[in-house]
């Protein structure tokens, strides 16, 4: 279990994280969700113990991570699978790390196999493609065989098979009891892996929420509807209820009726619908809404 109370961090006069408050619980995929420069990957940091707060806390069970005697036992993480040494071995380098972690080097083979490096395992990292690197820094996190795993932006620039490796890893990390972290800017891959979300702008909590309600509150559904009669059709719509706005010359865009309902007052009424269609907001889109404030600041901010 993560715990983050009241986590604040200053860099000068910028405050990446403003009195950030969020629990991780094991057993599911948190998505840890925000802009770039929300302050995602300076809360990753506070969490191990490579940044002092200002205020507040980041704990890994119930601990500050500086205070865990063996901590690649307690947290595995991948922060930026670019820090490997390109003319070392995948193997020579997590030996290394086993060895100052004080881990069973047995668990360097082990873990090349779980992530499906067995074969490249004498291969110099430098020759690695970014995905086998991904691969790499992940088999580095789990050489410990942590409860608890944090990734930062872990499918930034991987193809879609090496996408799809993460999040059925990430899946399966959860579905062992194990806590775990992933954080990213996109809205839309982070749903199809994550079974909650902490969502922040500007350092501040926005959203901490499953991800099933997520999309029931803010997903919003609209209906395009193409008729000859719309402005008759509009009127009745909006006596129902629904919100209603044209677009075009023939279109009406509802939001509150769903596909039935206004097939079926439209059917009543006599009126002739030539097309009607159910859109899905996209997730970046309500993401892009739920968060617009704290980009603006952001850009405001990074111009002063
Ligand atoms: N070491 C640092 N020194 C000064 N400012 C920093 C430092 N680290 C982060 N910041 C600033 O803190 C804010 C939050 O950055 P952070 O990297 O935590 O955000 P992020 O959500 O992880 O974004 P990204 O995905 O772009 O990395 C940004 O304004 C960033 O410029």
């Amino acid at each position: 279990m993560i715990e983050v109370t009241e986590l604040t961090k200053r860099y000068g006069r910028v405050t990446a994280v403003d009195g950030l408050t969020f629990t991780v619980r094991p057993g599911r995929v948190t998505g840890f969700l925000g802009p770039n420069g929300s302050g995602k990957s300076t809360t990753l940091r506070a969490i191990l113990g490579l940044e002092t707060p200002d205020a507040g806390a980041a704990l890994v069970d119930g601990r500050p991570y500086r205070t865990l005697h063996h901590p690649l036992h307690h947290v595995g993480a991948l922060l930026d699978a670019g820090a490997v040494h390109p003319g070392r071995s995948a193997r020579a380098h997590l030996t290394a790390l086993a060895v100052a972690g004080r881990i069973d080097r047995r668990r360097v083979g082990e873990v090349l196999e779980q992530v499906g490096l067995g074969q490249v395992a004498h291969k110099r990292a430098g020759e690695f493609s970014l995905g086998m690197r991904q691969r790499l820094g992940i088999a580095g996190a789990l050489l410990g065989d942590p409860p608890v795993v944090l990734f930062d932006e872990p499918v930034n620039g991987l193809d879609p098979e090496g996408i799809l490796w993460i999040r059925h890893l990430m899946k399966s990390l959860a579905a062992e009891g194990r806590t775990v972290l992933v954080s990213s800017h996109l809205m839309s891959e982070t749903a199809l892996t994550a079974d909650h979300l902490v969502v922040i702008g500007r350092g501040r909590l926005i959203a901490d929420t499953g991800v099933e309600a997520f999309l029931r509150e803010h997903g919003t559904s609209q209906v395009h509807v193409r008729s000859p009669a719309r402005s008759a059709l509009a009127g009745m719509l909006r006596a129902r209820g629904a919100t209603v706005e044209y677009e075009g010359s023939k279109t009406l865009v509802v939001t509150g009726l769903t596909v039935d309902e206004i097939g079926d007052l439209a059917a009543r009424n006599g009126l002739p619908v030539h097309e009607l269609m159910a859109r899905q907001a996209s997730l970046e889109d309500v993401f892009m809404d739920l968060t617009r404030d704290s980009v603006e600041y952001q850009g405001t901010h990074d111009g002063n």
